[in-house]
């Protein structure tokens, strides 16, 4: 057993909890004491114990002279619980791996040297590329301020997402549609546009055989023409944010408010202006955003060049149609040199259908 196979395991334990620590980032943490596990922990939901403190826990009095894996540079700061490197010392660990420093200002190397000043070894670095990939919207949040977008988009082989009369349900498989309600679950927000909203009065809410979070869901509505008897309004299952532009009725904003939704106006068109709409989200701290549809909206995101990850479930399927609605619409990019550069990370059978997805390279 060497470093990287402790540190796989906490970046397993990490993973586990996706999709509930949202705005804190994934974290996993193992305590080794000769060759044994003795100790091992996730940050499970914000808010509550980070991992280091349930593996320290778990490990008691066996954590004197043991060595931690953690997949993120212990905490220094006194955040909702208190600096996990303090709890690190205290216990009597004599060696750490950090797999990754912190992004965050508080935190960035702050951990790391009080351990070291402490007389803790400490190394930083294992599995780093790893860490950071699971990390990606965190990482992506605290370096931008913006949520991490991840396009979702469900279409044919020729790229359609209905016909041109504007059947659409379905095109993918049951099980391309369940994977896309594991994207619902690990995204804290879900954008729709009011097109969407109006066509098919979505629920946008995860049902997963195993149960998961709903996001939070943002409508791009300018003119505030969400009906009020919209499902997402009556069905208590997450927050509805409609964001509106500054000429959308101040009644009909009133009866929406009514309705349970929160509105936010902004000073000009939300739908030109989506930049303005992520920045508005991170300062409400939402560090991911899964833009579920329509084609107008996710033509915005492309035009504003927003979109860090895209999602494609491509079933096997020709549709054909001029007027059929594409995957997006909108400006788009003038020219190639302009488009972002994008990896292809995964691309997998579910079912019938196939699934892409591909990723900007972050700056
Ligand atoms: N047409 C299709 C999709 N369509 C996606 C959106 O256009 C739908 O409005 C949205 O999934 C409805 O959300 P719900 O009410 O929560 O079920 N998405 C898919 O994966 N496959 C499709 O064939
Ligand atoms: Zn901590």
């Amino acid at each position: 057993m060497n470093d990287e196979t402790y540190m796989r395991q906490a970046l397993d334990l990490a993973a586990s909890a996706e999709g509930q620590t949202a705005p804190n980032p994934l974290v996993g943490a193992v305590v080794v004491k000769d060759g044994a596990v003795v100790g091992v922990g996730a940050h499970l939901a914000h808010g509550e114990a980070h991992a280091e403190v349930h593996a320290l826990n778990m490990a008691g009095d066996k954590a004197a002279g043991a060595t931690i894996y953690v997949t993120l540079e212990p905490c220094s700061h006194h955040g909702k619980t208190p600096p996990c490197a303090d709890k690190v010392i205290e216990a009597g660990i004599s060696r750490c791996v950090v797999a990754v420093q912190d992004p965050f200002s508080q935190v960035a190397g702050n951990g790391i040297q009080k351990l070291r000043d402490a007389g803790i070894e400490v190394t930083v670095g294992c599995l780093e590329g790893e860490a950071r990939e699971r990390n990606r919207a965190f990482f992506h949040y605290v370096r931008t301020g913006l949520p991490y977008i991840t396009v979702k988009s469900a279409a044919s082989l020729d790229g359609k997402t209905s016909t041109h009369t504007g059947e659409s349900q379905w095109i993918t498989s049951e099980a391309a549609r369940t994977d896309g309600h594991r994207l619902r679950h690990t995204h804290q927000a879900i954008a729709a546009g009011i097109d969407t909203v109006i066509h098919d009065d979505p629920s946008l809410t995860t049902r997963l055989p195993a149960g998961g979070n709903s996001p939070i869901r943002v409508i791009v509505d300018t003119m505030l023409r969400t009906p009020l008897e919209a499902k997402m309004l009556h069905d208590d299952q997450a927050p509805v944010w409609i964001i509106a532009g500054p000429e959308a009725p101040q009644d009909k904003a009133a009866s929406l408010q009514e309705a349970g939704a929160r509105i936010f106006r902004l000073n000009e068109s939300p739908a030109s202006n989506l930049r303005k709409v992520m920045e508005l989200l991170g300062e409400e701290k939402i560090t991911s955003v899964l833009v579920e549809g329509g084609a107008t909206l996710i033509g915005s995101f492309v035009t504003e060049q927003l979109v860090n990850e895209w999602v494609s479930y491509i079933a096997p399927m020709v549709i054909g149609g001029r007027e059929a609605t594409p995957q997006s619409k909108g400006k788009g990019m003038p020219a190639l040199a302009d488009v972002p550069a994008m990896e292809i990370q995964e691309t997998t059978m579910l079912g019938p259908d196939v699934k892409i997805t591909a990723r900007k390279r972050e700056e």
